[in-house]
């Protein structure tokens, strides 16, 4: 690639900025970063601090401003899935090609051409990405597309169906990590305080930008279609009401909570209750679309976690890039444990950290396939039939991300613990008590966390990220029983019932003195 050419498509503009050593245009060059002070790094820093003109909204400002980088530096493609790199096929698949299965009937994934990210080096990649947070920039003002160039770098910025989902609150758990676990370096990641609930808006974003892209090149997509335990068809239906493509949602009648529901009954897409579990909705849905142009949404398709990966990617910007003992995600269909290991791999890789934490995949006992296969060694693996969990969106016995999950486990020394109905209710109580409202998932995430901590394998010391993955707001009725004590064989230990008490002022007045008491002891 001549100089010239390279200078005009770097990701970001460093033209206007104090004299740059440019590279010799040698093939193996690497660009080091500039001192992220002297960066021209997107529109907002530019060389105009002017708002934008008042006819122009903020898709039309990058249209302008923004340069048509990486549509000709970095590309990306489909391949099989863990596929022998000494092997000789070639086997791929341009991301415009309506595919999910590799030749073989295995998985796919996206593959980036890591020679052209590695021209530049580590610190350029964490100056970019920290340069785009907090702006509002299209599309960089996600914290998906502020890392567009690792997750779809051939799409137009036009062609992007983005809510600037992304940038969760990594929370200090102080209190829950002292009172509970005598850690004083805990945090959750709330992916789910997110768009539509969930960290499905992660991935949804892409795929439906995607979406997009091949509508407007007049590939036969009518709409998009997904079998979801509420989050995905969530997530799916918001993306596509937004960019007006038809979705399809299949779900498991009565499985699923009633918030959930009603977000793609809300959002206007065609919702198919259907009389099975999950299970069976995936295999519908699967063949279904293999003989309708109906786009499938669900993460066997692996652009999904392309936009997935970034909250990895986010945990380590959030530490100012330095790398958590432990992520402890929990696992339906096993896409998301992948595209976490997927996210801190690709951060090594590219030198913006020099290692990846220890992964724990958390799966409800009651939906536990994953944990069963771990116990037995790898040895044989059996989908099961999955039972009622309050933890319903992980209600899965037959993930389709298996052999990614498994793959993304052995690679990081990774661990699959599994929590009982009792337990991730207590978990998600206690938790809730400190201040949090997390959903029943995140509640088989902390269960885990504690059955690591007592068995020392986590330390007092070990910083420690739990992945929380949807709003508490969307499983509200598992709390109103819990803390009814209105569950079958569940003791409910840290219920907190509301009193009941007649309206007058002697006896509110009592009640409130023996609280009062209880609390000075
Ligand atoms: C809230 C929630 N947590 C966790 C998961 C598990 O993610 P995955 O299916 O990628 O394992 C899902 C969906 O499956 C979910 O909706
Ligand atoms: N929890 C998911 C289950 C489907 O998972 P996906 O990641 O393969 O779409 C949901 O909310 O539907």
């Amino acid at each position: 690639m001549a100089s010239s050419s390279l200078f005009q498509s770097l990701p970001f503009s460093l033209k206007t900025t104090k004299p740059y050593a440019l590279p010799k245009p040698a093939a193996n060059f690497v660009i080091r970063a500039q001192s992220p002070l002297t960066q021209n790094t997107n529109a907002a820093s530019s060389a105009s601090k002017h708002r934008r003109p008042a006819d122009e909204n903020i898709r039309d400002e990058a249209r302008r401003i923004n340069a048509p980088h990486d549509h000709h530096l970095f590309s990306a493609k489909y391949v099989p899935f863990n596929a022998d790199p000494s092997s000789s096929t070639t086997e791929s698949y341009s991301l415009d090609e309506i595919v999910y299965r590799s030749q073989s009937g295995g998985l796919l994934d996206v593959q980036h051409d890591m020679d052209a990210l590695k021209r530049f080096d580590g610190e350029y990649w964490r100056n970019l990405f920290d340069s785009r947070v907090g702006k509002t920039t299209w599309p960089y003002g996600s914290g998906v597309w502020s890392k567009k160039e690792w997750v779809l770098p051939e799409i137009h910025d036009d062609d992007i169906v983005s809510a600037f989902e992304g940038n969760s609150n990594l929370f200090w758990a102080e209190r829950f990590g002292k009172q509970f676990l005598g850690m004083n370096d805990l945090w959750v990641k709330h992916c789910g305080i997110s768009h539509t609930g969930s960290f499905k808006d992660l991935g949804m974003t892409v795929l439906v930008s995607q979406v997009n892209r091949l509508r407007k090149m007049n590939r036969p997509v009518v709409g998009v279609g997904c079998a979801s335990t509420g989050d995905t068809s969530a997530a799916l239906s918001a993306y596509c009401a937004s960019a007006a493509i038809p979705s399809i949602v299949f779900l498991p009648a009565n499985k699923i909570s009633l918030a959930q529901l009603v977000q793609p009954i809300a959002n206007g897409a065609f919702v198919l209750s259907i009389d099975t579990d999950f299970d069976g909705c995936m295999q519908l849905i699967r063949e279904v679309t293999a003989e309708l142009p109906i786009y499938l949404a669900n993460s066997l398709n692996s652009l999904r976690l392309e936009g997935q990966k970034t909250a990895a990617i986010e945990i380590l910007q959030q530490f100012d890039w330095q790398v958590p003992d432990w992520v402890i995600v929990p696992g339906g269909n096993l896409g998301n444990i992948y595209a976490f290991y997927k996210g801190f791999k690709m951060c090594q890789e590219l030198g913006l950290v020099d290692k990846i934490p220890r992964l724990v995949c958390a799966q409800a006992a009651n939906a536990d396939p994953l944990y069963l296969y771990f116990k037995s060694g790898w040895k044989e693996f059996k989908p099961v039939k999955s039972s009622t969990t309050f933890a319903s969106a992980i209600q899965i016995g037959d993930p389709v991300s298996i052999d990614r999950a498994v793959h993304a486990l052995k690679s990081c020394d990774g661990i699959v613990e599994e929590a009982t109905e009792e337990e991730l209710m207590d978990a998600t109580a206690q938790a809730d008590s400190t201040g949090m409202f997390i959903c029943p998932h995140t509640g088989v995430a902390l269960t885990a966390l504690f059955k690591l901590r007592n068995s020392g394998l986590i330390k007092a010391t070990d910083r420690t990220v739990v992945v929380s993955t949807a709003h508490g707001l969307k499983f509200t009725q598992s709390k109103i029983d819990y803390h009814s004590k209105d569950i079958k064989d569940m003791a409910c230990r840290y219920a907190n019932p509301p009193m009941q008490v007649k309206a007058d002022f002697g006896s509110v007045m009592d009640v409130l003195k023996t609280y009062l008491q209880s609390k000075t002891h």
